[in-house]
């Protein structure tokens, strides 16, 4: 039995891309998949390969969306979309790679951030999603692990840049309505539940928008808020047994301080101002018709304190005066919708002979077959990032 990243590694090599490293692994319901990083031979420069399992298992809507929609986003908070190709076993999107992890990982040695630094990095992620509505591509799966980090080093230090990535879930604003359980559990709104069970649609843009304040939430107390159910025990799992026509009822509670476990064991608290928490309030609201709207966020006092200087108007300008340039530039540079499609199509035709003779990845344990171990940059040589978007 051959192992799957031998064969991808292989396939990518014909292609002129050398595989160094292995990001992430799916194996899915709708056909498995992988992220790698490799050097792309002709620019000398490290990209993103997503490797999508060719054959009928793969959601060709889903596949679709991912590659279209991607392809029509250019935005410095989107990450870069390059190109596609087939090889005999994969369908693979090359994407300019982010070269330090994405905001879960980043959490996950912090614990959680300061207000000023969560602030500075929900600024960049709201620009992203307020200009992908503005597309009209619903994400349906904003989480901290598809928001991909680089730090970057300016006249004022270092700060994160963060790109947002993964639109395998997202709708547009000619699909249909959506009516499906789509996201991350933790991350999913209410309604999209009630929504799922009832067989009703609900609005992919207030799901996107209780995401954000998911996400925002986790960067200020680590954790998934808890949520206060009438007569019942608080649950950390707020969807666990919570009961249907209870769901866009819950109450979201928004702590007064961050608890921090430091290194010897010692708890370090602070605040979290009146005017975050009740944002995070509006936003984590229940009820989709009540939940702020992104132009109602963006014009919050606290949302607007230390606004970078290269956001002010930033999808606006995009929108308006480089939108038929960028059109332009994309049909000059990038493949066709039409030819996308036409991969697209090839990838979910069969299975391809031989499948069976490819094992799944031996990533057990962190362990990336014969590639290198993912590492991020340790605290110690990125320090005191302050976020500001570039
Ligand atoms: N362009 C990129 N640069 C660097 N890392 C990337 C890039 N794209 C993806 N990754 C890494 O791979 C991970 C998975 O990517 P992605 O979400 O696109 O895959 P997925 O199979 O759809 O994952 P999931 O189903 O968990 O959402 C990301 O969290 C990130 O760590």
């Amino acid at each position: 039995m051959t192992d799957e990243l031998d064969v991808v590694a292989r396939a990518l090599a014909t292609e002129g891309y050398q595989v160094r490293e292995f990001l992430s692994y799916r194996r899915g319901g709708s056909g498995g998949r992988l992220v790698l990083r490799a050097l792309d031979e002709r620019s000398d420069e490290d990209v993103a390969i997503k490797c999508f399992r060719r054959g009928p298992n793969i959601s060709r809507k889903h596949l679709a969306r991912e590659v279209l929609y991607h392809r029509g986003l250019v935005h410095k908070h989107v990450v870069s979309f390059k190109r596609v190709f087939l090889t005999p076993y994969y369908l693979c999107i090359v994407m300019v790679y982010a070269p330090h992890g994405n905001l879960q990982q980043w959490l996950q040695r912090a614990g959680c951030f300061p207000e000023g630094l969560a602030r500075a990095l929900f600024q960049q992620m709201v620009c992203a999603v307020d200009f992908c509505h503005g597309k009209g591509v619903f994400n349906r799966d904003i989480k901290l692990e598809n928001l991909l980090v680089t730090v970057e080093s300016g006249a004022g230090g270092q700060h994160f840049k963060l790109q947002l990535c993964d639109f395998g879930f997202s709708k547009g604003r000619h699909d249909s309505t959506p009516k499906t359980l789509a996201g991350t559990w933790g991350y999913i709104a209410p309604e999209v539940v009630k929504s799922c069970y009832e067989r009703r649609g609900y609005d992919g843009r207030a799901a996107d928008i209780w995401s954000l304040g998911i996400c925002l939430y986790r960067l200020l107390y680590g954790a998934l808020p808890m949520v206060a159910t009438p007569n019942r025990p608080k649950k950390r799992n707020w969807w666990v047994g919570a009961e249907l026509n209870r769901l866009t009822q819950l109450i979201v509670e928004i702590p007064e301080v961050q608890e921090v476990v430091v290194e010897d064991g010692l708890q370090d608290i602070s605040r979290v101002s009146d005017p975050c928490r009740l944002l995070l309030s509006r936003l984590l609201c229940a009820d989709p018709r009540q939940r702020i709207t992104l132009p109602e966020l963006c014009r919050t006092p606290w949302f607007l304190t230390d606004y970078p200087a290269d956001l002010v108007g930033y999808n606006e300008r995009l929108a308006r005066d480089y939108a038929a340039d960028i059109r332009n530039r994309l049909d000059e540079y990038l493949q066709s919708e039409a030819e996308l499609e036409g991969l697209v199509d090839a990838a979910v035709e069969r299975v391809p002979a031989g499948w069976d003779q490819v094992g799944s990845p031996a990533i057990v344990g962190g362990s990336a077959s014969n590639f290198t171990t993912y590492a991020l940059p340790t605290r110690s040589t990125v320090q005191s990032p302050d976020a500001r978007g570039v």
